[in-house]
């Protein structure tokens, strides 16, 4: 294919932890694209050098919750998936901001889409429009048919749901042209891989004790997690044939899911920070339940005691605490019934391919540097 002569793709937030793979996975395996747009408020240059003879790669920064922003990057495209979004479950941002990016700017791209005449919209959801809910209700290798008590109360997932709910209720709206649009949404649970912020913090923390993780929540709760390869080779594959079976993919939903194993967030950690030689210390939690969500509490009135003087926003608070204290899990195969969806990485792939990252954050020295030596190694 000739550069114009195939389809045009606009990725909202195309420069973060799962945009930026999403775009390289379309490069490698997308064969009838000629331009990916990466629209995005904070632009990482080096995307702009993944151009090739066959497929422009086009940085537009803008602003989702501006309207006329998203009109613009979308004018003249074929198919948009839609990532952007602000991920903050611990306070870092205010409640109305997070509307603001999450749930206006989802109606911009809808409005976008119904304006400029965009027959196609992937949304990236989140587990989190299902759960773990503040009862605690477990949810134990559910599908997309499980029961389940939804209650929201928290800014982020209260966005995404009204955000998954918009673009669900959008698909087979008439756009510009006659045509309808079509929409479907995917819902990773806890997204890991190279790149992956939170893994980037719990690894510094580990050099900070000496490569000693301290067992902090039971290894009897599952957390899910699914590669970050598979999340974007999902969204390529579910772009493609909702373009080939509109009827079938239209307004459903699917969760994200690989063969990762089903353990705890910590155990899960575990799998890559022990190539590192990290140890978790501790067959049972360390800390009783109560006094972690004590001090989990005691975040929260800090936060608010500091609130105007700086940022405090600590991982750990009565949601993140409740989140990886509740069994998370999907076992599903509607993706594959659907739209033939298998993990293009299997388990042992994607675990070599994040221990290759992690250990390069120390040989970069990038998390080494800040660490006090003496403390390193005292587990050995
Ligand atoms: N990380 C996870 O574990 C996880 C799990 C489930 C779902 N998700 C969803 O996956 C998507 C990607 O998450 P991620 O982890 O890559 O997050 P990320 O923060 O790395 O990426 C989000 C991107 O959106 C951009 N963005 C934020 N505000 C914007 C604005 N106003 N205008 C334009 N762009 C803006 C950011 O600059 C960033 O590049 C999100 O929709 C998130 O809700 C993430
Ligand atoms: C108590 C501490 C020792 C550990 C705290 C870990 C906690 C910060 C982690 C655990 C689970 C994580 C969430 C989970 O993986 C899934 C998602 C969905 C996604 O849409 C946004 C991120 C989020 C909420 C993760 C945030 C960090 C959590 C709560």
């Amino acid at each position: 294919m000739t550069a114009g002569s195939g389809q045009v793709y606009v990725v909202t937030g195309g420069c973060g932890f799962l945009g930026s793979h999403l775009v390289r996975m379309l490069l490698e395996h997308e064969k009838n694209i000629s331009e990916i747009r990466v629209f995005d408020l904070h632009l990482d240059e080096s995307l702009r050098t993944l151009s090739n003879d066959r497929v422009r790669v086009r940085l537009i920064s803008g602003d989702i919750s501006r309207l006329a922003d998203v009109q613009e990057a979308l004018h003249g495209s074929h198919l948009v998936i839609h990532t952007a979004s602000l991920v903050d479950v611990w306070g870092r941002v205010p409640a109305s901001k997070i509307t603001e990016v999450n749930v206006t700017g989802t109606e911009n791209v809808l409005q976008a889409c119904k304006e400029e005449g965009v027959q196609y919209l992937v949304y990236t959801s989140s587990m989190e429009v299902v759960g773990p809910n503040i009862h605690g209700d477990h949810f134990y290798r559910g599908n997309e048919d499980t029961e389940y008590r939804i209650y929201h109360k928290e800014p982020y997932p209260l966005s995404k749901a009204k955000a998954e709910k918009l673009v669900l209720e959008a698909n087979g709206i008439k756009i510009k042209g006659g045509k309808m649009l079509y929409t479907c949404s995917l819902r990773p649970t806890g997204i890991y891989g190279e790149g992956h912020e939170l893994m980037k913090q719990f690894h510094r923390q580990g050099l900070r004790t000496g490569r000693c993780v301290f067992r902090a929540l039971s290894p009897a709760i599952e957390h899910g997690r699914v590669y970050v390869g598979n999340v974007a080779w999902m969204h390529l594959l579910a772009a493609r044939q909702l373009q080939i079976h509109p009827s079938t993919l239209g307004g459903q939903v699917y969760f994200c899911y690989d063969s990762s194993p089903y353990k705890s967030y910590e155990d899960f950690n575990m799998e890559f920070l022990s190539a590192c030689g990290f140890k978790i210390i501790g067959s049972r939690p360390l800390v009783p339940y109560f006094l972690l969500y004590l001090l989990a509490l005691l975040n929260v009135l800090l936060q608010w005691v500091l609130h105007g003087f700086i940022t405090y926003a600590p991982i750990l608070n009565p949601y993140t605490l409740a989140v990886a204290s509740t069994t998370f899990t999907v076992q599903t195969d509607k993706a594959e019934k659907h739209f033939g969806y298998q993990p293009l990485y299997a388990w042992e792939e994607a675990k070599m391919r994040t221990i290759t990252w992690v250990k390069s954050l120390e040989v970069s020295g990038k998390d080494l540097k800040d660490v006090d030596e003496k403390s390193n190694y005292c587990c050995s």
